[in-house]
């Protein structure tokens, strides 16, 4: 396997809040890894820095060969759009777009070819079974088939990892189970790397690694 992401003694305060207290982890190209953790622990402050969207005091990440904190605002922007996808809790999906149009956004942003990006973006969602959704807006889509949308504006950039903070957080039993499903269905397929933070037991335990977040620091690393 390679060696996708490597973060070193990674470090975050807010105000006279110590949160990060030197994270070390190494995720390698094609693994599912849950981040779990009690609530306040900093789990989704780690996910946004592993995600580039927030910046640490200091540590270093590199990813996809890149050191990510070392490039300026804008070229980190450039990074994140092209080789990162992200899922969150609440869909984040632009409710005056179709779910077409939600999924195309970034690859638009990345300047990648409009027809190519609609394409592909009929293809993802067909692949996700949204096909008869295409042209919905999210008000007039289910919760699950919300968070497929968002699964697949993720995927529009074929991004080398993909962050998820408690996607199916939001969703029923059934609807969480088959989103978690998905997940792996994406890695088996596609080799695709997905980070998630999550309070499910039975996404954490499906997992290939689960890493705990205590007292800001990785703790137990669980291998199956
Ligand atoms: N922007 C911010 N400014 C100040 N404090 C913050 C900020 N973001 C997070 N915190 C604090 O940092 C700590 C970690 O927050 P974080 O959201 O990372 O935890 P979490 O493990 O994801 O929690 P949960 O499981 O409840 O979502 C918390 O005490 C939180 O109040």
């Amino acid at each position: 396997m390679q060696t996708l992401l490597q973060a070193t003694d990674l470090r975050r305060t807010y105000g006279n809040l110590p949160v990060l207290k030197g994270i070390n982890l190494t995720i390698q190209s094609g693994e599912v890894v849950s981040v779990v953790g009690a609530s306040g622990a900093g789990k989704s402050t780690l996910l946004h820095i592993l995600g580039t969207l927030d910046r640490p005091d200091s540590g270093e990440l590199v990813l996809a060969g890149e050191s990510a904190f070392t490039l300026n605002d804008r070229e980190l922007a450039r990074f994140r759009n092209e080789r990162i996808g992200f899922i969150f809790q609440f869909h984040n999906l632009l409710p005056e777009f179709t779910a077409l149009e939600n999924v195309c956004l970034p690859g638009f942003i990345a300047g990648k070819p409009e027809a190519d990006v609609r394409k592909r973006a009929a293809e993802l969602l067909t692949s996700l079974g949204l096909k008869d959704r295409i042209d919905h807006f999210p008000s007039q889509m289910s919760g699950g088939e919300q968070q497929r949308t968002a699964v697949a504006r993720a995927l529009i950039n074929q991004p080398d990892i993909v962050f998820a903070d408690e996607p199916s957080g939001n969703l029923d039993s059934q609807n969480a189970q088959e989103l978690h499903q998905l997940f792996f269905n994406l890695r088996d397929q596609f080799g695709q790397t997905f980070v998630i933070v999550t309070h499910n037991q039975q996404l954490a335990e499906l997992a290939d690694r689960t890493l705990t977040i205590r007292d800001g620091q990785i703790g137990d690393t669980k291998n199956l």
